[in-house]
């Protein structure tokens, strides 16, 4: 049985202070990552001084850790967070750095793109949770939110700590439900704007790809914001894209923005893995009553007129939509909003 984050963090936690407190009550953990039996992290201290007296601390955390069961290997990094290598935000966003043709992410298998025309057909909700049900399925995962204009994944994943950088070059990405996840919104203190044109989404996108410590994925996907823009461009034109998922829902104007982002898609030569219809239908939690909010079936139609994979369905929950703003995505859960998301799952490991 592989260790569970909760696991690590229990163990941890009883790993006492010289200066007082735990590892975990004095929030000193950083980029915990669980890979199959093994574990990695790192311990974030203030000061070179503090550091200096943590080196039992060290071997103490390696030892508990060690001790959990299903664990095989550990490795901890000990660091120290000074003034001059300041959080990663400062960095992100720059002109891009030329490069020739399309790149592979280092480690990462399979790059997926996750898109929609119309912006709010749940674009964001869908990623979060197709992560999250691969991840359960098994997969090593990554998250990676290019939404710049409206970042989500940081709410929707529950994360609000900004990722470690040891070096002031690579970033550490949190991990969340079994996801490693980065997001613009991470490096952004609440509420600051971006006001970013082209060059510098597109180099702040292809930093978020390559700084990251992204370790061995099987699949990272991209949440990308709404339409047909620079990042879509760059992704798609700059990096070795396995395949992109249309969302939609039923209703005919987001079929009619969806159209567009397949043709973009295909202008740009990345697969089409298939479409998702979200919102599908809404059953009444009171009287169990069915109705097709948006209309019936629209995007099965769609998939099928243009000869692409029909993915599959979701339904217009309430819980849903709670389970978003609460932090812990509905896949994450034993609904059976989260089977749906299991099936899908299924239908996008069969497609790679
Ligand atoms: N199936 C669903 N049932 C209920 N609420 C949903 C569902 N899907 C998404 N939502 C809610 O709709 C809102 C918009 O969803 P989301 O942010 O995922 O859309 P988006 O397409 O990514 O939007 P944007 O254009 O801003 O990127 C959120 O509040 C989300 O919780």
């Amino acid at each position: 049985m592989d260790p569970t984050r909760d696991a690590i963090l229990a163990a941890l936690d009883t790993v006492v202070l010289p200066d007082g407190g735990t590892l975990v009550a004095r929030d000193l953990v950083r980029a915990l990552v669980i890979d199959g039996h093994s574990v990695r992290f790192v311990i974030e201290t203030q000061s070179a001084e503090v550091a200096k007296s943590y080196g039992t601390v060290r071997a103490q955390a390696e030892r508990v850790v060690a001790a959990v069961p299903g664990v095989q290997s550990v490795a901890v990094a000990l660091t120290t967070h000074t003034a001059p290598k300041p959080a990663p935000s400062l960095k992100i966003g720059r002109h891009p750095t030329p490069q020739e043709g399309r790149q592979p992410v280092p480690g990462v298998t399979n790059l997926i793109a996750i898109g929609s025309g119309k912006g709010g057909v749940g674009k964001s909700t869908v990623a979060a949770n197709l992560a999250v049900a691969l991840a359960r399925r098994g997969l090593r995962v990554g998250l990676l939110d290019a939404d710049i204009y409206g970042p989500s994944q940081p709410k929707m994943m529950g994360v609000d700590k900004r990722p470690a950088s040891p070096d002031g070059k690579r970033i550490l990405p949190p991990e969340a439900h079994g996801v490693r996840m980065i997001s613009i919104g991470l490096m952004l203190k609440a509420d600051e704007a971006v006001i970013w044109r082209g060059p510098m989404l597109m180099g702040a996108l292809q930093q978020l790809l390559t700084q990251v410590e992204w370790g061995r994925l099987d699949v990272l996907l991209v949440d990308m914001p709404p339409g047909t823009g620079d990042i879509q461009l760059t992704l798609c034109t700059k990096f070795d894209v396995r395949g992109a998922i249309v969302v939609s829902t039923p209703q005919d104007v987001a079929l009619l923005d969806a159209r567009k982002a397949l043709r973009a898609f295909e202008t740009l030569k990345t697969p089409i893995l298939g479409l998702i219809e979200n919102m599908s239908t809404f059953i009444c939690p009171q009287c169990g009553h069915e109705e097709h909010i948006f209309g019936d079936g629209g995007v099965r139609r769609e998939a099928d007129k243009q000869g692409l994979p029909f993915l599959g369905e979701l339904p217009l929950s309430l819980e849903v939509r709670l389970a978003g703003d609460g932090g812990v995505p509905v896949a994450a859960t034993d609904s059976p909003v989260a089977q749906a998301y299991g099936r899908i799952a299924d239908q996008v490991i069969a497609s790679l």
